[in-house]
């Protein structure tokens, strides 16, 4: 098979060079173009020095994309941002994968409230797939446009989809709890993110309203066919990468551990990067990686199940999902180049 041209549109961030770092390694895909408009003419590896030697294509601008052939693109765009291109381009006859939240909702209204943007592309919103390929492997294999899961709705839907699609627990008392590294908000220099802000310290954002708190509940609902009703509450750790999300749930009866557990196994059967662990796992367990470890267990005492769910979020949480999905499209083995191997310590 001739391999597949492909396109990463801003490539100057974090999840774009993630992908390039990825996709360096990928047998079926040669990396056409790489874009950026405020480094555009420069080598990418002058951008990311790390990558010197590896990949050293000229960064090209987003209106230059016309004169390449290509068969799909990653959009690494902020949110408001894709949605320009996603317009601009379609008509287009490559595919697309969006990483950011521009497609992932149910509804233009629901964007809007949440995002606090106007939605300039509600036909998209119609269109997308969400990138889950534990949920909608059938779906995606035959999409033009992927909406990439979130990061933090990444390790919440895996940890949640199993109890809820087999109707044993109360879909409205769900907590999760999670805590990611400073790369989740991205290159852009913000105050919230100095390093004498982060290091060394811990704390809650976006409590109540965090946009991705309708994310987990759209997927979540589609999964249980009930609406659920999600506490979601995200906190900053001092480190690169890696989220860790605990799980609060209420079982509906009284559970058993060992078939909590087998309900995991039999739900996860064919899912090559879900990993059921037999202990509490650790975000180092997954760095650098596109697996999503969960640990389940069951508290008799209390009453509720916990999950724990880590990623590595701009892997599986970003730009590893995204070729997940990318190998789904193109009829490849979903873990075409990404044996990745946890980097520990
Ligand atoms: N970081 C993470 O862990 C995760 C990120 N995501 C999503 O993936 C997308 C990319 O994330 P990430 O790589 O972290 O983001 P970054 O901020 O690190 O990079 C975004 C890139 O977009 C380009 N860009 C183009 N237009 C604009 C604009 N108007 N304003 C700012 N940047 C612009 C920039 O490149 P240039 O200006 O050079 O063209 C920039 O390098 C986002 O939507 C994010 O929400 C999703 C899951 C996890
Ligand atoms: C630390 C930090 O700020 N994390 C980001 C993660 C969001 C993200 O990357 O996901 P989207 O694609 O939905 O934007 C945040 O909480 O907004």
């Amino acid at each position: 098979m001739a391999k597949k041209k492909i396109g990463i549109i801003g490539a100057t961030g974090y999840t774009g060079s993630e992908l390039v770092r990825i996709l360096t390694n990928h047998p079926d895909i040669e990396i056409t173009m790489i874009t950026s408009e405020t480094r555009k003419g420069e080598l990418f590896s002058d951008v990311h020095p790390f990558l010197q030697g590896i990949a050293n294509q000229k960064l090209v601008s987003i209106n230059d994309i016309d004169k390449y052939e290509l068969d799909l693109v990653f959009l690494a765009l902020p949110h408001g941002v894709s949605m320009d291109f996603v317009k601009r381009f379609k008509d287009s006859s490559f595919k697309i994968i969006d990483l950011s939240g521009d497609f992932r909702l149910n509804s233009k209204e629901v964007y809007e409230k949440w995002y606090k943007l106007s939605h300039i592309f509600p036909e998209g919103i119609e269109k997308a797939v969400f990138g889950c390929p534990e949920l909608y492997f059938d779906k995606i294999k035959d999409a033009n446009l992927i909406a990439n899961p979130g990061c933090f709705p990444t390790t919440a839907i895996l940890g949640l989809a199993p109890l809820l699609k087999a109707n044993l627990i109360e879909e409205n008392q769900i907590i999760v709890d999670s805590k990611t590294g400073v790369t989740g908000a991205g290159i852009k220099a913000k105050n919230v993110n100095l390093y004498s802000n982060v290091n060394d310290n811990f704390k809650a954002y976006g409590l109540k309203y965090h946009r991705h708190t309708v994310e987990i509940q759209g997927i979540l609902d589609d999964v249980s066919g009930k609406e659920t009703l999600i506490q979601f509450t995200p906190h900053l750790l001092p480190v690169d990468r890696g989220i860790l999300t605990t799980i609060y749930i209420r079982p509906k009866e009284k559970m058993n551990e060992i078939k909590l557990k087998e309900l995991y196994k039999t739900f996860y059967a064919k899912a090559p990067f879900v990993r059921l662990r037999k202990q509490e796992p650790a975000i180092k367990d997954v760095r650098g990686t596109n697996y999503c470890d969960l640990f389940v267990t069951y508290d008799k005492r209390t009453n509720m199940v916990i999950v724990i769910s880590v990623i590595d979020n701009l892997i599986k949480g970003a730009a590893g999902q995204a070729v997940q999905n990318m190998n789904i499209m193109f009829g490849l083995d979903e873990t075409t180049g990404l044996n990745l191997i946890p980097l520990n310590p």
